[in-house]
């Protein structure tokens, strides 16, 4: 495995994200099994940080090292891709250009608060170029991210593409192959090895960089995706996609197969950005014994499978099981009138 010959920009606080013992949302659910959370929702001093921080990480020397001076990306109104693309861009005094798609059918309630708070608003904040675009959810390569980057060329710009979630980069998934090798690295210190890794999925890369990075320990199916694209046929070939080019980028040595990839698509219904009943008593419960706050549109799902196989039993007694915290917070409060009613 030959992580080190890629050039990295720190952009986190570049040491280990914290690894906390749930102890109480463990009781809660019986004790049977002990969950353990890894926080990458607080791995950065750029505006919350969160997952595509540490993406960015192997993404962004590439734009500072080509004389690029304006990163374009893409995602959902309130997406945490383009609000930490804005603090990247801030902190290295580049421009940045954001196409926010609507992705989410969210409710006639939040109208004129949906597109104004949270994500969006600290965007706008970082002096980002926020672009609304009426086109839905896809997590591919889209028409009007490739306007945008031609929209800057035009005015004698140097665009970077950043596609969604950094995932069809080429590098979109060298950061979390650093994620498996650094928990590798934290296991050593804690005396034990996690048996199962529970992540959320959308546009892939995340669980694809861990899928490379914990095979070099042939733990590659220790790591359980949870899918809240609600569209998982293509997130699991996205994810696989990624997987095998990372796999030959860093020379694992050893193929990744389909079987590999282990996406469990029970949870992530009704719709992409839409919470089921499930995702809202998840975020209650992680809120409720650990102060841990989930959002309704990514961890909130992945929490609510991993207390859902906790419930079911899908564990072996005695299992330790490690939830990646990968941020989405700060899309809460366009998400406040579902929170009302208790
Ligand atoms: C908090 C949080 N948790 C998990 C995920 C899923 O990660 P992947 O896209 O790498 O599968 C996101 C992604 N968000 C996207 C965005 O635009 O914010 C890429 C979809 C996320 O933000």
């Amino acid at each position: 495995m030959r992580l080190d010959k890629f050039q990295k920009e720190q952009l986190t606080f570049g040491t280990p994200t914290p690894i906390q013992h749930l102890s109480r949302l463990s009781a809660s659910l019986g004790s049977k099994v002990q969950i353990y959370a890894k926080r990458e929702d607080c791995n950065s001093g750029l505006a919350f940080g969160g997952n595509k921080t540490r993406k960015l990480e192997y993404v962004i020397p590439e734009a500072i090292q080509g004389g690029y001076d304006t990163l374009v990306s893409i995602g959902g109104i309130q997406s945490n891709q383009t609000r930490q693309v804005a603090a990247v861009a801030a902190k290295l005094g580049m421009k940045c250009v954001l196409v926010q798609e609507n992705w989410v059918n969210y409710k006639q309630d939040e109208q004129g608060v949906y597109d104004t708070v949270g994500n969006i608003e600290l965007s706008r904040i970082m002096g980002a170029d926020v672009r609304l675009n009426t086109a839905g959810f896809d997590i591919g390569i889209r028409p009007s991210w490739e306007e945008a980057m031609q929209s800057v060329r035009d005015k004698g710009g140097k665009p970077y593409p950043i596609p969604a979630g950094c995932s069809e980069h080429k590098y979109g998934g060298l950061g979390f192959v650093a994620f498996a090798l650094e928990v590798m690295e934290q296991e050593k210190e804690l005396g034990f090895t996690f048996d199962y890794i529970v992540v959320c999925a959308v546009t892939g890369s995340t669980m694809a960089g861990m899928v490379v990075g914990f095979a070099s320990e042939g733990r590659e199916r220790s790591v359980i995706g949870i899918d809240a694209s609600a569209k998982p046929e293509k997130t699991h070939a996205q994810i696989l996609r990624i997987a095998q080019n990372t796999a030959e980028l860093v020379e694992l040595g050893k193929p990744i197969t389909a079987d590999d990839v282990i996406l469990d698509t029970r949870f992530g219904g009704p719709e992409y950005g839409l919470p089921n009943e499930g995702t809202m008593e998840a975020i209650r419960l992680a809120a409720r014994t650990e102060g841990m706050l989930t959002d309704p549109v990514y961890e909130g799902k992945s929490m609510d499978g991993l207390i859902q196989m906790v419930k079911k039993g899908e564990f072996p007694e005695g299992s330790k099981v490690l939830y990646a915290h990968l941020g989405g917070a700060p899309a809460l409060s366009a998400y406040a009138s579902i929170f009302k009613e208790g």
